[in-house]
């Protein structure tokens, strides 16, 4: 929540490399960290990256106060030196970020922040804690809405959520995704973003019987009604009583705009076909029916497949915790460091056993390459800053690991769009993150823009993330001369 002050939200590690950086070394020494993650989370074939929008409020309120720097004196780790600086700390760097609803693919700076060492440093925590939740909730999100194939997916996590912030922002994220609506109330005025919701089997225990509690929530809440059938017996008496109701309001002239049946329990494919076929022949054949209870985009699919006639679903728990897969991965690496003298960077790399987790060295941007004719994506292209394309020129992309894999682009058949933006400039914010259901319009085109073949939930086509050749290049000199040090 923006009014807290989150600046001591960081591991310590931070701040005690950050002391190390003010006594030992050029504590202004600008550097580049990127983050990036390495693998799609649950087996998917793409991400949605989402949180910029947090990181910017945390970027902009970072400042450590009286009570902060009191807290690091009072652990005996700090000087009164450094204690002395961090009381007139403030971001002073720059961010390009790749805006929030993006698509995005493994090992691409989804945040490159070039800024001080000290400053750089201290946003590790902060800004991977956002990012990587809020796009894993995107991406588990936007899996359980392909599945539902255009029904609304309403979000129900907040009961179920890892604390009230994985409720909150877990709710955004899931909005970027595609949810049609939250029940988190504070996040629908958070975030202006729809609330949505039927009622507990509490209503119904609570009246003496279930008609009464059916007759009841009806008159309250006519334009929006649906009832929980199953809480004692879902075709013998839900859905009979529910038809009861609805058939008094038509009687009553109440227009019936959105209404339906809610199942929680029991075998979703047979109870919604047994119900659609007694709302139909009763005169109901457009009665909304919703399901809920331990959903996930699996479950969905298969219920899909066994015909259910479900075309509103719930999802609580699977989505809001990304149950399956908990973790996004998202890592914070150094990229460069400027060297003063000559006002260049120099590429830094992290080596591995696993060539996966060797970095991409230098100061980098993203191209996204699509094909002309059908908009869709071909491929991204990492390359250095400053490296010129021209659409109107062949292009030949190889993959960075299997060089000999090499795709030619005819001139003319693709275009290129540039993923990183400007959101700080010498630490003033240059960039206004759009609203929630602005990023979610966006998000649903980006979705548009991958094959299917990598949208399928199992097994997904892996679109290809190349290096460029100067990047390459830069990459295997600073492993040829790593060895040949080491020789
Ligand atoms: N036709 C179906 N195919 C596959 N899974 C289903 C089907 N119908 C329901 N499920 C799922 O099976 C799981 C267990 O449902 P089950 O019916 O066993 O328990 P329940 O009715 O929910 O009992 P409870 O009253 O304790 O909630 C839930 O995740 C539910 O969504
Ligand atoms: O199953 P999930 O995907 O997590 O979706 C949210 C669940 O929360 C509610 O159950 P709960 O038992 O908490 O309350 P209820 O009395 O309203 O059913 C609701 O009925 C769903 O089953
Ligand atoms: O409104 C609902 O039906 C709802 C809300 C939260 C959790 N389960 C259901």
């Amino acid at each position: 929540m923006s009014q807290r002050n989150l600046t001591l939200l960081t591991d310590l590690y931070e701040l005690t490399m950050m002391q190390g950086y003010f006594k030992e070394k050029d504590a202004n020494e600008t550097v580049i960290f990127d983050a990036f993650y390495r693998s799609n989370p649950g087996g998917n074939g793409y991400a949605i990256c989402a949180g910029l929008e947090q990181v910017i409020e945390y970027i902009k309120e970072l400042e450590f106060n009286s009570e902060d720097v009191d807290y690091l004196r009072s652990t005996g780790l700090f000087e009164e030196d450094f204690l002395e600086y961090l009381l007139h700390f403030r971001f002073s760097g720059d961010i390009y970020a790749i805006p929030e609803g993006t698509v995005i693919f493994p090992r691409e700076p989804l945040v490159k922040v070039i800024a001080p060492i000290m400053e750089a440093q201290l946003v590790e925590t902060a800004l991977l804690t956002i990012i990587n939740h809020q796009s894993l909730i995107a991406t588990k999100t936007a899996r359980v809405v392909y599945a539902a194939e255009g029904d609304g997916v309403m979000e129900f996590g907040l009961r179920r959520a890892q604390g009230p912030d994985a409720g909150i922002y877990g709710a955004r994220a899931a909005m970027i995704g595609g949810c049609v609506g939250t029940s988190n109330v504070l996040a629908g005025k958070m975030f202006n973003v729809p609330v949505k919701g039927t009622h507990a089997h509490s209503w119904i225990m609570s009246f003496p019987d279930e008609l009464t509690a059916f007759r009841s929530y009806a008159k309250l809440y006519p334009k929006a009604c649906i009832l929980l059938v199953d809480t004692y017996d879902t075709l013998k008496s839900g859905v009979p009583n529910a038809i009861k109701v609805f058939k008094e309001m038509k009687e009553a002239n109440i227009p019936l705009t959105s209404y339906g049946i809610r199942l929680d329990s029991g075998d979703l494919a047979y109870l919604s076909k047994k119900a659609k076929k007694m709302l139909t022949e009763a005169g109901f054949p457009d009665a909304i029916i919703s399901a809920s209870n331990d959903l996930d985009e699996t479950l969905i699919n298969s219920l899909k497949i066994q015909g259910a006639t479900i075309n509103s679903w719930g999802v609580g728990t699977n989505l809001i915790t990304s149950k399956d897969c908990p973790s996004f991965g998202g890592v914070y690496k150094l990229a460069a460091v400027l060297d003063r003298k000559t006002g260049e960077f120099n590429p830094k790399i992290k080596l591995s056993e696993n060539a996966e987790k060797i970095t991409n060295p230098g100061n980098k941007a993203i191209k996204r390459i699509y094909s002309r004719e059908t908009g869709k994506i071909i491929a991204d292209l990492i390359c250095l800053e400053g490296e010129v394309y021209d659409e109107n020129h062949s292009l030949l992309l190889f993959d960075p690991i299997e060089t000999w894999k090499k795709t030619h682009l005819a001139p003319n058949t693709y275009t290129m769009r540039d993923l990183l933006i400007p959101v700080f400039q010498g630490g003033k914010c240059v960039y206004e993150s759009p609203a929630v259901m602005d990023i979610q319009t966006y998000c649903k085109k980006e979705l548009d823009t991958l094959w299917d073949e990598s949208r399928r939930l199992v097994n997904p086509h892996e679109v290809h993330v190349d290096l460029s050749k100067p990047l390459w290049n830069m990459k295997n000199q600073l492993l040829d001369n790593y060895h040949f040090q080491e020789s």
